[in-house]
């Protein structure tokens, strides 16, 4: 069963909603959350925003075609991404977005992919300022998240902050067309996978399409309302919470009906240590979102 939680309510501590928390967390690693202070309105205009874009002929998604750079920001084409080894490349389509660091960030100059600058569309301001505003707020969501969980979980409201201050963040748009005619059934939207990071905030417009692998070992599948979001939770959180909060395997087969869905992958910045607390290892998050973006991504699999 996939609980919906009140985020307002968690802001509050309320011990009802702390323990559905606690359950979800550690137990089947997805819930949605509604009263987010994000309204169905703005999430339907991100959403069309994205829609906009994806519906553009290939020649001027490719002005910004991630394959052209050594990271992952800008236009994803079909099959670009292989999230499972054992299937076919994804016939999604993405566009990728996230954190620049300032100019006087020690890391600016390190040229590291996970910090690389975004690419955008030439002459559609609307598409930019859309897309950074949501990326924004939908990372504030994310933090309030995050602290109701630490606190769920035994520990200090703040205890994850300082590791967020200069986020590994992403924003994408997963764009499903219409499951194609060759798809057989090693083909899917996004093939079965956990997320590599922390905590995952999917918007989606409402179309069915994801299943979730349940403890019974089931796919399930999972819908929001238009004023939900699905969050789950990726490897590094796993890790560091030693277990405490699962990481969930989850994949996209896709239907006759096209469909968009706007994950924000929440992790932290580079250096956090995000090995079991008393396993006196280091696995530091910067390496580890870069190796599991260059087993995934094709481009970037050729690259050392
Ligand atoms: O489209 C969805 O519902 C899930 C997408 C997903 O799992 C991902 O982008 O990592
Ligand atoms: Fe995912």
């Amino acid at each position: 069963m996939i609980e919906n939680l009140n985020l307002a309510m968690l802001d509050q501590g309320d011990p009802v909603e702390m323990d559905k928390l606690r359950d979800a967390v550690g137990r089947v690693g997805f819930l949605t959350i509604s009263n987010t202070g994000l309204s169905a309105e703005r999430v339907q205009q991100v959403i069309a925003t994205y829609r906009k874009f994806f519906h553009q002929p290939d020649d001027f998604k490719q002005s910004v075609d991630m394959a052209a750079t050594g990271a992952n920001r800008g236009w994803g084409a079909s099959r670009s991404e292989q999230v499972d080894p054992n299937a076919n490349p994804d016939y999604k389509e993405v566009f990728d977005c996230g954190f620049e660091l300032p100019s006087d960030n020690p890391y600016a100059d390190r040229g590291l992919g996970v910090y690389a600058p975004n690419l955008w569309p030439s002459g559609d301001a609307v598409f930019r300022t859309t897309i950074q505003y949501y990326y924004s707020d939908a990372c504030a969501v994310a933090m309030r998240v995050l602290r109701a969980i630490a606190v769920a979980i035994g520990r200090n409201a703040d205890s994850f902050d300082a590791a967020f201050d200069t986020p590994m963040a992403l924003l994408r748009g997963n764009f499903y067309p219409q499951r194609p005619d060759w798809a057989g059934e090693n083909d899917f939207g996004i093939g079965a996978h956990t997320d590599y990071g922390c905590l995952t905030l999917l918007a989606t417009d409402g179309t069915p399409g994801l299943e979730v692998r349940m403890p019974s070992g089931e796919w399930q599948a999972v819908v929001a309302a238009p004023d939900q979001f699905i969050i789950n939770f990726g490897e590094m959180l796993e890790f560091w919470t030693a277990g405490e909060i699962k990481a969930t395997e989850h994949r996209v087969k896709g239907s006759a009906d096209e469909r968009i869905s706007v994950p924000l992958f929440f992790n932290p910045s580079y250096d956090t240590n995000v090995a079991p607390p008393s396993s006196g290892t280091t696995i530091r998050a910067g390496e580890h979102l870069t190796r599991r973006f260059k087993e995934t991504y094709v481009h970037l699999q050729a690259v050392s």
